[in-house]
């Protein structure tokens, strides 16, 4: 059980007022807030270890580069990777399936395979398996999504064949909520011989994931929705497959011999570092990964199961409103997509701003989803580790003026 209370005087950010209305921040979904140790770590890096990393003898550049591979080691442990070497520090979850589709996928997809990802997946984990379906000559299929908003494993069965190369699905959906059954689809994709990529960017802040357990090949996310900076990523990589990978991106620190026309690469993981790292993004994302652990992977999970259960069913009795994706609060993370009747999303969420409570509104990056839910767009509201029962009360009371506004011309 954690106190959210107390945890939330460590973000600052929090204690503001929009539109003359304590700020109520729900659009966790899109990026999180930044705790005072997150921003401390980055202040300290800045003003006393700051240096260019495996590139210095002196002791500054010692320093940094200590603390940018003891990060390494944090990431390695939250995600229970067999060895730092498989955790890449990347922009974020874009970039880390964008690496894998370039690097692996030419590598491993030819002509006539097929590529299979499921309807309910980010932009991020559609685009790149686009483009490597047309480089390649590569079919890409959907896994089809039930009524009540889960995966479909039994289309998962039939879109999964002898021909499949690659299966990339998100842990949790950043619409539905859903939590999908990962280790279920790495044993249906490995028992084709195909492998599976995971896009954890909303699962990795809000529940534990052990990468050997579920037996990804791959699992991307982000610093910034885990209270970390933006510009900082992961990517997971089994050892077997890092090591046949050619790096995506080429230049300095990333290589052994440079000759005239042809270079040498350095090991893993930096291989894959080319260039400059963001070497305070790295360390911070250390700092959020201590601040998260100290809390609990698993507190965090219930703590939002708890605020799903108290203010789901809240919303649903709230006439014209609709939320998508399962109804039980059982299978749901603190992501929960809505509309009311009659009113454009953009329309709610400015009218809840206008409360002082922050959603996000529109296609959550996420167009084939809501042309599959034939909605043009929701608003969305995302809870994390700092919101509260007060915070879903705001909601609901926000909603319910917003409603009487649009209906009756008054808030
Ligand atoms: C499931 C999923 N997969 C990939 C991404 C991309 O993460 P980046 O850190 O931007 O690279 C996101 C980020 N979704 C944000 C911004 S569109 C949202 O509001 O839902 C995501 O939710």
């Amino acid at each position: 059980m954690i106190n959210a209370d107390k945890i939330r005087q460590q973000f600052p950010i929090l204690f503001q007022e929009v539109n003359d209305e304590p700020l109520v921040y729900l659009d966790n979904a899109a990026t999180t807030q930044k705790p005072k140790a997150v921003l401390d770590k980055l202040t300290y890096y800045y003003e006393h270890d700051n240096a260019n990393v495996h590139r210095g003898v002196h002791t500054l550049a010692e320093r940094a580069t200590k603390e940018y591979e003891e990060a390494r080691e944090k990431v390695r442990a939250f995600i229970n990777a067999k060895e730092t070497a498989e955790t890449l520090f990347t922009r974020g979850t874009t970039t880390s399936l964008n690496w894998v589709a370039k690097s692996y996928g030419d590598l491993a997809v030819k002509a006539g395979d097929e590529i299979v990802i499921s309807y309910m997946e980010h932009h991020s984990n559609i685009i790149p398996w686009q483009q490597l379906a047309e480089r390649k000559g590569a079919t890409l299929k959907y896994i089809e999504i039930t009524a009540d908003g889960f995966l479909d494993m039994e289309s998962a069965k039939k879109q999964i064949t002898d021909k499949t190369k690659i299966v990339s699905i998100a842990h949790v959906s950043n619409v539905l909520g859903v939590i999908n059954p990962i280790a279920e689809l790495a044993k249906l994709a490995h028992s084709h011989g195909a492998v599976l990529v995971v896009d954890g960017a909303q699962a990795v802040p809000h529940m534990p994931v052990d990468v050997q357990a579920i037996d990804a090949d791959f699992y991307a996310f982000s610093g910034h929705k885990m209270c970390g900076p933006t510009g900082i990523g992961v990517l997971y990589g089994k050892r077997e497959l890092l090591d046949q990978m050619e790096p995506v991106e080429f230049g300095g620190e990333m290589i052994d011999f440079v000759n005239l026309h042809d270079s040498t690469w350095k090991e893993l993981p930096w291989k894959f570092e080319a260039g400059t790292p963001n070497i305070a993004g790295a360390i911070a994302i250390g700092a959020a990964i201590d601040f998260l652990t100290e809390i609990g992977l698993k507190e965090i999970h219930q703590h939002e199961a708890e605020l799903v259960a108290y203010v789901l069913p809240k919303l649903l009795a709230i006439e014209g409103l609709t939320v998508y994706g399962p109804q039980d609060p059982a299978h749901h993370t603190g992501v929960l997509a809505f509309n009311l009747d009659g009113l454009h999303p953009h329309d709610t969420a400015t009218a809840l701003d206008m409360e002082g409570v922050a959603v996000r509104a529109g296609h959550h990056c996420a167009q084939p989803l809501l042309k599959y839910l034939d909605v043009p767009a929701t608003a969305r509201a995302s809870f994390y580790l700092y919101n509260t029962k007060a915070d879903a009360d705001r909601l609901i009371e926000a909603i319910l003026a917003t409603k009487e506004f649009f209906q009756h011309g008054s808030i």
